[in-house]
């Protein structure tokens, strides 16, 4: 489906050479390791772990580590690709990577979790390091998964500044203020300037604007605060337990909310709610669907009963390509998720940044620089998409925000392969 996705933005940029398309779409480099582990059982169990180097076109490959039982190859490469793509967008100086271990955190103890972690970075080794491959948090890690990889390279590479080997870390340990929230304030800052820019028919602000949030992770239960401080109303929320409307048509208690989510390990069952399921969910009426779990959950099996203005991707890849055609053709708006979902790996910059220069900056600073980044990032995506030919559809062509996001992106990275020379 990524292929898809890149041909569609390809044929915009019609002056690529064939060949560099390839260059473009492919890996540099995959990595499967076994990661064995000894149980709390005392069992030996062995895991599956991936790392895929896309590139390092602008600079190191930078991309999270995700823990969950549907980590494949695959998936890793398609993710890796979307970092290069990500990260050419907003113009840092990095390549794109991905990882992941095929494990059900929910089925770990914290100690195997820590020994998976450690023996899996051990099992990278110098495939990663600050200036080649740059992990971070994703999927199931957070800035615990972070300091336990942290730690691992330390020991393998002492007497070096090794902080800036993966970001997301906690505070304490060179993180940087504002990168847990960084990813769905993305979210909302792009989703801001799209609608100042008129860019969703008959929305023109997130005040009164009625949010639905698929996932209660990271992402998700941030993005419900943040839009919520927008003024906008939040009304239903899933996670992998299902999910939840608020009754009469209100918006849910999100202070209740969290203590529910933090009692119960779900969602479910908030005071105040009914229990819907998660197709149900993407189906309600409102002005933005923020999905914020996992790929491939808007697809042409029910994209037809998504009733949004504005769909923003605070997860990968949660559409897919057939139903975008569905969403665009009934005249709704997708912000792709290479520039909704990009202020994580914003915020991982400037921690990146930070720690090579053994400095630290206040969150005012890392969101202001965040919500300039972002915007500037819309405005061009904007500008391209506005820029395209008023007859795309009868000449072939895709005109979506993805596209227009794509097209920018992969423009700025061929010029550069071309400026380098790839081939001797
Ligand atoms: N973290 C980051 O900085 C970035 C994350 N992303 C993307 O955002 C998405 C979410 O990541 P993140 O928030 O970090 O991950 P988390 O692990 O923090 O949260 C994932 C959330 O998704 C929920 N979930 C899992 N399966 C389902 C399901 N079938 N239906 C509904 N909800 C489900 C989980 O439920 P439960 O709580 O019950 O486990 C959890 O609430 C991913 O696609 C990730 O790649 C993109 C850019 C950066
Ligand atoms: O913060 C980062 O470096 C990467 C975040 C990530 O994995 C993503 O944007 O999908």
């Amino acid at each position: 489906m990524l292929t898809e996705q890149f041909h569609r933005a390809r044929a915009h940029l019609t002056e690529v050479p064939p060949g560099l398309v390839d260059y473009l779409r492919l890996p540099r480099r995959t990595i499967n390791v076994s990661v064995p582990v000894e149980m709390d059982d005392g069992q030996i169990r062995h895991f599956e772990g991936y790392r895929v180097l896309h590139s390092r076109m602008f600079g190191p490959g930078k991309g999270g580590i995700r823990y969950h039982p549907a980590v494949s190859l695959g998936e890793v490469k398609v993710l890796a690709a979307l970092m290069s793509w990500k990260c050419a967008l907003l113009h840092l100086p990095f390549g794109g990577a991905k990882g992941g271990v095929a494990c059900d955190p929910k089925e770990l103890s914290e100690g195997e979790l820590r020994r998976i972690t450690r023996r899996f970075i051990s099992e990278l080794g110098d495939n990663i390091g600050p200036y080649t491959d740059v992990p971070a948090p994703d999927v199931y890690t957070g800035p615990q998964t972070m300091a336990w990889i942290f730690d691992t390279y330390d020991q393998l590479h002492p007497g070096e500044n090794n902080l800036p080997v993966v970001t997301g870390k906690p505070l304490e340990l060179g993180g940087s203020a504002g990168r847990t929230e960084a990813t769905s304030r993305g979210c909302v800052y792009t989703a801001e300037r799209l609608i100042a820019l008129g860019g969703v028919p008959g929305l023109d602000s997130l005040q009164g604007a009625r949010v639905v949030i698929q996932g209660f992770g990271n992402v998700g239960r941030i993005a419900a605060r943040l839009f919520q401080e927008m003024g906008a109303q939040v009304c239903a929320v899933s996670d992998s337990g299902g999910a939840i409307l608020a009754e009469n048509g209100a918006a849910l208690d999100l202070d209740l909310l969290d203590t529910h989510k933090d009692t119960h390990g779900t969602v479910v069952g908030l005071p105040g709610s009914r229990t819907i399921t998660n197709d149900d969910l993407l189906a309600l009426e409102c002005d933005i669907l923020v999905p914020a779990a996992l790929g491939g959950q808007i697809h042409s099996g029910n994209a037809e009963r998504v009733a949004a203005r504005l769909v923003v991707e605070g997860a990968n890849r949660p559409i897919t390509p057939e139903a975008d055609d569905v969403l665009a053709a009934r005249g709704i708006v997708v912000l792709p998720d290479i520039l909704a979902n990009a202020g994580g790996v914003t915020v991982s910059y400037y921690e990146w940044v930070q720690n090579i220069e053994h400095h630290s900056w206040t969150l005012e600073e890392v969101n202001n620089r965040l919500r300039t980044r972002m915007f500037d990032a819309t405005d061009r995506v904007v500008a391209r998409w506005r820029g395209f030919p008023q007859d795309c559809a009868e000449q072939g062509l895709c005109g979506d925000l993805r596209t227009a996001a794509l097209v920018e992106s992969l423009d700025r990275l061929a010029k550069a392969t071309l400026q380098r020379g790839i081939w001797p």
